[in-house]
């Protein structure tokens, strides 16, 4: 016997199948036998074949395919009598590892008032039964079901008669999850001394989770002597669960020089027995489950995104790979930082200078305030947004509107204009756009004919960010007449038709409807700007109008 191996026996099919809505079908239970296999947990417990002939097939069929002599054992579980264990006996017999898992309880509040034994009554059965089990099956585990709840003096008893019997395995259920991880681990402590034969039989853990603490009893269970933790896939299993299979095995796995023990789990094949099993019983994964949630190898406060860019040992115990994940995860959000998210835009493909980094910086942060969720579509909108380098002659600074079923659209703007001069005005308009429009062309005054007006949501949901284009065609009386717009024609006289665009994201679409025609008019204004510049330069030059 390995003295450091710890067993995982895996009760998903048993003990988590009891869960309510956690049936599974025939297929699906072979599905979940499978994955258990290839990830080598030494003991599957396949079901409880005396609970109904589907049951005893489906265990039957586990033993069948995934009994292989190498194989795990495959474990069928038998109420203490002598139907339940000729049930469980058949339904194992085509697997090469049989074990049949027999129990009795312990406790009087059981024998009392589910049972009406006596304590002597009960003592008997197990003998009997585990006798009978032997007589069968050389691989026998015994469960003194309530365990933790009963007298510890005659706990020693019963655990004794199942040892003499023939009992190779005395599996300590916390049935009702009342224990807790000092006073678990001190009754294994307890069974080992006092209960003889203890040393030549594995002893094992049964934890339920209804104070929380299942895996953490069963780690203080192996501390203290156990050599097998039954477990479940996701820790589901009668009311708050089992202890779960994930947290154990990594905790032995992480903490392997605390404890010294090992299991033989193939921890890569821990994700996907989780999603196979939260597929099939239509219960996903909290994103906060240890070692399994979505939310276990993510990061999205700056200083922990910084610190895993540095090592991701500074906030990592474990790496997602070892558990069959894809990597780790930076997740971008509110509370990232720089670090990250300058990381984040060039694994995207981008270079942007320090000072179109600083204001996409701000902007993300500002989306985050607004958006639960900002994505790689958001972020290239912002880059995009960002990097057309649009000027900045009148900068939106405040933009309040009203409209809606029996009101006149109402909009209020302050603008902050060259020298950061501030003006502030209100119009009416056909809709809230229209208002906006309206007030910020009697601020700027310069003519301009709305010509082109879309609309797209770039990502989906409520919160969607919304992606406004706007073209306007430039109508001042001193523009001139151009050819080419980009080009500056001095004996031109007539009205220009120049083109802007512009362009605005936000996830209010009236907001960004008002920063795309703010884009556009910045950039007709500093067109405007530009060609006078340019005037100035060629008189400057020596340029004459004769
Ligand atoms: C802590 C645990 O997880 S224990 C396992 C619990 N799992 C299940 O119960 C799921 C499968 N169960 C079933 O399908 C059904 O309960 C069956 C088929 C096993 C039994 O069904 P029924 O015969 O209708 O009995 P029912 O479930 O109403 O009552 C349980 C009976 O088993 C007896 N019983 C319970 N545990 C044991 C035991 N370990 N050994 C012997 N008898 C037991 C009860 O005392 C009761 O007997 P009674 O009819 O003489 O009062
Ligand atoms: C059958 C036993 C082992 C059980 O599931 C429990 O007591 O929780
Ligand atoms: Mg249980």
């Amino acid at each position: 016997m390995d003295v450091d191996h710890v067993r995982i026996f895996d009760t998903t099919l048993r003990d988590g199948e009891q869960a309510p809505g956690c049936t599974m079908t025939l297929e699906e239970k072979l599905e979940v036998a499978r994955q258990l296999a290839r990830m080598r947990v030494d003991i599957i417990e396949a079901g409880f074949p005396a609970a109904s002939p589907g049951d005893w097939a489906a265990v039957h069929e586990i033993a069948r395919e995934v009994g292989t002599p190498d194989g795990p054992t495959i474990a069928a579980l038998a109420r203490a009598n002598k139907d339940d264990i000729d049930k469980a006996w058949t339904a194992i017999q085509p697997a090469a590892h049989k074990r049949i898992h027999t129990f009795m309880s312990t406790s009087d509040i059981h024998l009392e008032h589910q049972f009406r034994k006596s304590r002597g009554e009960a003592l008997e059965l197990i003998g009997e039964m585990v006798s009978y089990a032997r007589s069968l099956c050389d691989d026998v585990e015994f469960s003194p079901m309530d365990a933790t709840r009963s007298d510890p003096e005659y706990l020693f008893q019963a655990l004794k008669i199942a040892v003499e019997c023939g009992a190779t395995t005395l599996n300590i259920p916390d049935t009702v999850g009342y224990s807790t991880p000092q006073e678990y681990g001190d009754l294994i402590a307890a069974i080992r001394q006092n209960v003889p034969g203890a040393d030549k039989v594995i002893i094992s853990t049964h934890c339920h989770d209804d104070l929380g603490v299942a895996v953490a009893n069963s780690l203080a269970g192996v501390y203290a002597g156990a050599r097998q933790i039954e477990c479940t896939i996701n820790g589901i299993g009668e009311r708050a669960g089992n202890a779960s299979l994930e947290e154990v095995v990594m905790a032995l796995h992480t903490r392997e020089q605390f404890y010294g023990l090992k299991t033989q789990v193939v921890t890569r094949e821990l994700a996907r027995a989780s999603r196979t099993v939260s597929s099939f019983i239509g219960v996903p994964v909290p994103p906060n489950k240890a070692i399994v949630g979505a939310n276990t190898f993510a990061h999205e406060s700056g200083i922990h995104q910084d610190g895993v860019l540095k090592n991701r040992m500074t906030y990592e115990i474990m790496s997602a790979e070892t558990v069959g994940l894809d990597g780790n995860a930076l997740i971008l959000g509110k509370h990232s930082g720089r670090h990250a998210f300058r990381k984040h835009v060039e694994a995207m493909g981008y270079d942007l200078n320090d000072e179109d980094f600083q204001h996409v910086f701000a902007r993300f942060k500002d989306l985050c305030d607004r958006k639960k969720r900002v994505d790689d579509r958001d972020i290239e909108a912002l880059i995009s947004g960002e990097i057309q380098h649009t000027p900045q002659i009148y900068k939106l600074a405040h933009v309040q509107y009203s409209s809606g079923t029996g009101m006149i659209p109402t909009a209020t703007v302050r603008l902050l204009g060259p020298d950061e001069t501030e003006q502030i005005d209100s119009a009416l308009g056909t809709g809230p756009v229209d208002a906006i429009y309206q007030a910020i062309n009697r601020m700027i005054n310069r003519p301009n004919e709305l010509i082109e007006f879309s609309i797209k949501a770039i990502t989906e949901g409520l919160d969607a960010v919304a992606e406004v284009t706007v073209r306007i065609r430039e109508q001042s009386e001193e523009a001139r007449t151009v050819d080419d717009p980009t080009s500056i024609n001095l004996t031109g006289k007539r009205a220009v038709q120049q083109i802007f665009s512009g362009y605005g994201i936000h996830t209010d679409s009236v907001l960004a409807a008002a920063e795309a025609y703010m884009g556009a008019l910045n950039k007709m204004l500093a067109a405007g700007q530009a060609r006078i510049n340019a005037e100035a330069a060629a008189y400057a030059a020596g340029y004459t109008d004769e």
